[in-house]
């Protein structure tokens, strides 16, 4: 079994000290509305944007998970001022000008903090500060990122991954260039510091952007803090003048990644999930889930104020997807493949082996436990139907692999997964929203 990082787990986590969650099959398919927490994007990109504003900012529908709680927790030791109730955080913007000078910071296992962060220091005019992260943070990829910041002026020492030791030193700006292909975090994390910088910075993507939207998201939420950027479609080239953010009152979105695991039960057990507070008029590109369930046979209502699914007793198989703009969901799907008609493949997310684990090698082993036929290639799998098998999971520490694997046993008697602390990275309150749509959830 994968050894779950504690340091990496937060007061805002559930389930700790919590060996396994079993789930067991539905007796009866639900009929239920829910309501998903806040967006880890909006939130960690919200929560920074703010903390380096010209005042005050409100924001409310706060994500409160281990992602969220490591950024509060590193932008207080840099001295921001903030103050939750509830999901509602007021903080106290520093103008680009960390108050503390010199600390040594944890930022847990998000990659939204581990590539926007970095950029902010680098901004500021005078510090030193040492950035940790979480054992699989400081195995991903962030070298580009410090190329990239490196190129606009500033000072980032590491030998290629975190922990890094930045030196806040000023941004001179200019053109900068860097590939999109391993990770959008990367891109979103220069924009994000860009308006600090003495000069007009402009980014060049010479090849693609996995999951542009997030990008795209980076945008709009700058803009919304008075940024300016100036961007085309393709998001190939985006120009960033100076300027500073002004601290605003905001409510962030629910996250849609979350809510696809409700819309993926419904699909799975001939169900009705009306999410209340998430509509299609986002820019998270993980809402598209629903066209894909509705490809594989459910009933999909887009309203204006929610988004409803309704499932079928028989998903369609025989489909081959790219995944790349919507790849935290490769896993949501590959649990429902063995359920559907015939075979299905996903493709072009070589990236998520640098996710939270090598999602592709994890969940071609586990569905391989539950004796369902896989192909795995370099940078996606075919996942034949087959009836799963009772079977002891594991995690691998990654929200995304409990999840997913968690829609199995809605299906399947005796479904085990060893860690569902792991839901905690981006909602500790998983296994309690499915209890709460009557689900038998059993922990040990
Ligand atoms: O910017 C963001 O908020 C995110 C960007 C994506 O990362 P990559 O582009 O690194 O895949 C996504 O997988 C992650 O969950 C959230
Ligand atoms: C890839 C993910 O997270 P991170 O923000 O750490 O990259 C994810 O949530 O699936």
């Amino acid at each position: 079994m994968h050894t779950p990082d504690s340091r990496a787990r937060s007061d805002w986590s559930s389930l700790n000290g919590v060996q396994t969650v079993t789930i067991s099959p539905l007796e009866k398919s639900i009929e239920k509305d829910i309501r998903i927490p806040g967006s880890k994007s909006f939130t960690n990109r919200a929560l920074i944007i703010a903390a380096m504003a010209d005042g005050p900012s409100t924001l409310s529908g706060i994500l409160r998970s281990d992602d969220s709680y490591w950024c509060i927790d590193t932008l207080n030791k840099l001295g921001i001022q903030t103050k939750v109730d509830g999901d509602t955080i007021e903080i106290e913007g520093c103008a680009g000008d960390w108050p503390v000078k010199k600390a040594d910071l944890y930022i847990g296992a998000a990659g939204t903090t581990a590539r926007f962060l970095p950029g902010t220091l680098a901004a500021a005019k005078d510090g030193e500060w040492f950035v940790e992260a979480s054992e699989r943070m400081s195995q991903r990829p962030v070298e580009l990122l410090l190329e990239g910041l490196r190129t606009l002026g500033a000072s980032i020492e590491s030998e290629g991954y975190y922990p890094l030791k930045v030196k806040g030193q000023g941004l001179k700006g200019g053109p900068v260039t860097i590939s999109g292909a391993q990770s959008s975090q990367f891109i979103s994390g220069l924009l994000i510091a860009s308006p600090y910088a003495e000069k007009e910075v402009t980014v060049t993507i010479p090849d693609h952007i996995v999951q542009h939207a997030y990008v795209k998201i980076t945008i709009d939420l700058m803009e919304r803090f008075g940024a300016k950027v100036e961007a085309n479609d393709e998001l190939t080239t985006m120009v960033i003048p100076p300027s500073a953010y002004v601290g605003q009152t905001l409510d962030l979105e629910a996250d849609a990644s979350t809510a696809s695991y409700f819309f993926a039960l419904a699909a799975l057990t001939n169900s009705r999930i009306k999410v209340t507070n998430l509509t299609m008029d986002t820019n998270q590109p993980d809402i598209f889930m629903v066209d894909l369930y509705e490809k594989m046979g459910c009933t999909v209502t887009r309203g204006e104020d929610f988004i409803e699914v309704q499932g079928t007793d028989q998903l369609q198989g025989d489909l081959d997807i790219s995944m790349k703009e919507m790849s935290d969901q490769t896993l949501t799907i590959a649990a429902l493949a063995p359920f559907a008609t015939g075979p299905i493949t996903l493709r072009d997310v070589e990236h998520i082996r640098h996710h939270e684990s090598d999602r592709i090698s994890a969940i071609c082993a586990e569905l391989t436990k539950l004796g369902i036929k896989v192909e795995e290639f370099n940078d996606g799998l075919t996942i034949y139907p087959g009836t799963p098998k009772a079977a002891v999971l594991d995690s691998y520490d990654d929200h995304r692999v409990a999840m997913s694997l968690s829609l199995i046993g809605l299906k399947v008697p005796e479904i085990t997964i060893n860690d569902p602390g792991c839901v905690s990275k981006t909602c500790p309150t998983y296994f309690e929203l499915l209890k709460d749509l009557g689900v038998s959830v059993q922990f040990d």
